[in-house]
């Protein structure tokens, strides 16, 4: 398999900004010790496409609810390649987990956000009961797939944000 990308952590100092950003203020001891222990994703076979991601926390959803993660992951990929996010199908069916946004998109120049490109994935519980994932649990997969462009590659405004960064 041609290898096209290549997934690191953040900055500590990024994923604890970002983690007290997202979930309010917690000691930065808890949220190192969180940041110390995540993985990178992985693909678990030799012929999947999907690389799973852990969770970096025991995450409990109730009915309805959705929740923001902070991954702790970013990813520089060949800039012809796109990272499309996908549920695990076995937490989809089996614990009614969704992604809230679909099929999020992460671009190849996400990577030069003033985030540092940090990956954030808001699931959803759209089940009856409350969604409970441990921390570490593989939850949703990263596919890359080539893309092509509709405008001659005539566009040169550079990416600096995400989620919203580009306007309306
Ligand atoms: O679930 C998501 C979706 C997006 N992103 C990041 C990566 C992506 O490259 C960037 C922009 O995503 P998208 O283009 O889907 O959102 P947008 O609302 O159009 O934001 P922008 O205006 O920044 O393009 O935000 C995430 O981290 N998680
Ligand atoms: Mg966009």
């Amino acid at each position: 398999m041609k290898k096209v990308a290549q997934f690191e952590k953040v900055s500590l100092k990024q994923f604890l900004g970002d983690w007290i950003d997202t979930f309010g203020n917690r000691s930065d001891h808890i949220i190192t010790e969180i940041y110390k222990n995540i993985k990178l994703p992985i693909r678990k076979t030799k012929y999947s496409a999907g690389h799973d991601f852990f969770t970096p926390c025991d995450i409990r959803i109730k009915p309805g609810d959705s929740m923001m993660i902070p991954t702790g992951i970013r990813c520089q990929m060949n800039i012809n390649y796109v990272m499309l996010l996908f549920p695990r199908s076995s937490l989809g069916i089996k614990k009614h987990m969704a992604i809230a946004n679909t099929i999020p998109v992460i671009d190849a120049d996400y990577i030069n956000a003033d985030n540092e490109g940090h990956i954030f994935i808001c699931i959803r519980n759209y089940g009856d009961k409350e969604l409970e994932v441990k921390t570490g649990e593989a939850f949703v997969q990263a596919v890359f797939v080539e893309y092509g462009s509709a405008d001659n590659n005539k566009i040169d405004a550079k990416r600096n944000g995400g989620i919203g960064s580009t306007g309306k």
